[in-house]
């Protein structure tokens, strides 16, 4: 394993510059880390740029770490150039088994001996993803959300090749860079949180496929409603002052039967043609003309203003 300790790791290779690897670049640079990326989109490194510039107001309101400058960003030519020094990748490539398997294991043949390599992926176990890999002990799932830059959480977990200590040493890193960690005992398709949000998410696009809610109606019932006590409290604990003074065991005993009643369909519906559009049609009215950069400006805002109001903002020093 590597003798770079968490601690000491001042470069941060980001592969894969779209949507979560940009917002990586966003969260280590404003960390204050020299940050290379590298992807093979023609347009990547302006696209990245502009992404970073976006993200900087709202890193700014945060707190920049010492030393934290978009100047320390070097974008390279090749996959090879932005591994070579670095003392931790963050592979953050298309949502594709195949091509995650390849990427993976040519990232471990560039990169430095002992150095981790984490995985952005939304769900594939690493075990599926590190088959082709020559040193397989060093790669790890670093599961963020969106953006990358403001939501604490951080999924880790290893596959059934990876080594514990290099689990143990991307759960630390990841703290000292200023990320909340949950390190998974084993692995779950989908890891903890999205297993959670794809319910939800499912039964929402059976409600809208059966014309029971709008696009709208679905957005206003979380946010007007469970999602305000989500920002602090979980679905555990607040269920359990569902409870009322005998909490999480009257509860059970209270609601615990309607758990049989057909409150969820489980399966998820066919994405057809008709579902697909009515969703799509259903953000662009709920939108009502705002574009998707004001969309990424109001939810910086919202997530700083919910970070500060609940006294979750930690400053910027690494
Ligand atoms: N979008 C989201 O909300 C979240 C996505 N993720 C995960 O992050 C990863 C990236 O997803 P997004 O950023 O949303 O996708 P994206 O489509 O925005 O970005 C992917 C980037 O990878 C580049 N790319 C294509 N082939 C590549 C290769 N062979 N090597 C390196 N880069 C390559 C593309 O040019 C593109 O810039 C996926 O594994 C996804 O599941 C994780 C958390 C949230
Ligand atoms: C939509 N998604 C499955 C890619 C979402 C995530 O993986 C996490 C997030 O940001 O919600």
């Amino acid at each position: 394993m590597t003798t770079t300790t968490p601690e000491e790791v001042r470069r941060v290779a980001c592969i894969g510059a779209g949507v979560i690897g940009g917002g990586w670049v966003a969260h280590f640079l404003a960390r204050g880390y020299d940050v290379t990326a590298w992807d093979p989109a023609p347009d990547a490194e302006s696209k990245l740029r502009r992404l970073v510039e976006a993200a900087w107001p709202a890193l700014t309101q945060l707190g920049l770490a010492d030393g934290a400058s978009q100047d320390r960003l070097t974008v390279t030519a090749t996959l090879e150039e932005a591994v070579a020094d670095a003392q931790f990748v963050q592979e953050s490539a298309p949502e594709k088994l195949e091509l995650k398997r390849d990427l993976l294991a040519e990232l471990d043949a560039a990169t430095p001996a002992g150095v981790v390599i984490a995985s952005s992926t939304s769900g594939y176990p690493m075990t599926d993803m590190q088959t082709t890999a020559a040193t397989p002990g060093r790669l790890v799932v670093g599961h963020p959300f969106n953006p990358p830059y403001l939501i604490p959480l951080v999924e880790v977990v290893g596959g059934e090749r990876t080594d514990a200590e290099a689990v143990a040493w991307a759960s630390r890193f990841y703290d000292v860079a200023g990320k909340s960690v949950i390190t998974m005992k084993s692995e779950v398709p989908g890891f903890i949180a999205n297993r959670l949000q794809e319910a939800l998410w499912r039964e929402a696009l059976h409600m809208v496929a059966n014309g029971e809610a709008t696009v709208q109606e679905i957005d206003d019932s979380i946010t007007e409603g469970p999602g305000l006590r989500w920002a602090f409290m979980g679905p555990m604990l607040t269920f359990a002052l569902a409870g009322g003074e005998g909490g999480m065991a009257h509860m059970l005993d209270h609601f615990g039967p309607s758990l049989k009643s057909p409150w969820t369909r489980l399966e998820a519906p066919e994405l057809d043609k008709k579902l697909y559009d009515a969703v799509v049609a259903g953000c662009d009215e709920e939108a009502d003309g705002r574009t998707i950069a004001d969309l990424v400006a109001e939810r910086d805002q919202g997530v700083i203003d919910v970070l500060r109001a609940t006294g979750r903002l930690n400053g910027g020093t690494k």
